[in-house]
């Protein structure tokens, strides 16, 4: 038997798809929202008790790992265009929230960091087994991960 439990977040972002063939090769913003499934074995004792994970740690997590990082900055892509690291730049000069990121930022590529990020800060043999990363309300990427 496998149990899982799920949370919901909601961030938003301003990026750009440098060389993208489209409209999204142009500065624009999400409200992104993300799924976050946990799987553990069901906790025996305390306050706790028959949970897989209390959804009220599993939100601080994800808020301080992810949410409160992304949240109204600039996500870019390091390797991404002229344009791409100047606006950085002058967002940044100007005080601003930026996020500095390895790869294009797709919906794929943030969902594969973002189920990394958590499962490298989880104890307690909790498993992050799926994220799911709404870009808009009909488009997400979506990356799970066997136990
Ligand atoms: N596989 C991916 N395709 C696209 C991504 C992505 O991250 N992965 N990203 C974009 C753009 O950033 C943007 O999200 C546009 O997405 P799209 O669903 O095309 O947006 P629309 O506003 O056209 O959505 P509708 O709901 O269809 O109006 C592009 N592609
Ligand atoms: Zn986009």
């Amino acid at each position: 038997m496998k149990l899982t439990v799920t949370k919901e977040f909601t961030f938003d972002c301003a990026h750009m798809l440098s060389n993208h063939d489209g409209l999204c090769s142009n500065l624009h913003g999400h409200t992104y929202k993300l799924e976050v499934t946990a799987s553990a074995q069901l906790i025996k004792e305390g306050s706790s008790k028959g949970m897989v994970v209390d959804f009220g740690d599993l939100k601080s997590i994800v808020k301080e790992t992810i949410v409160d990082k992304f949240d109204h900055s600039f996500l870019f892509w390091e390797e991404g265009s002229e344009a791409e690291k100047e606006i950085a730049r002058v967002v940044e000069n100007f005080g601003m929230r930026i996020v500095k990121f390895k790869e294009r930022p797709t919906a794929e590529n943030m969902a594969i960091y973002i189920i990394n990020t958590l499962n490298e800060n989880l104890e307690n043999g909790i498993k992050i087994v799926r994220v799911r990363l709404y870009e808009t309300p009909t488009s997400y990427a979506e990356v799970e991960i066997d136990v």
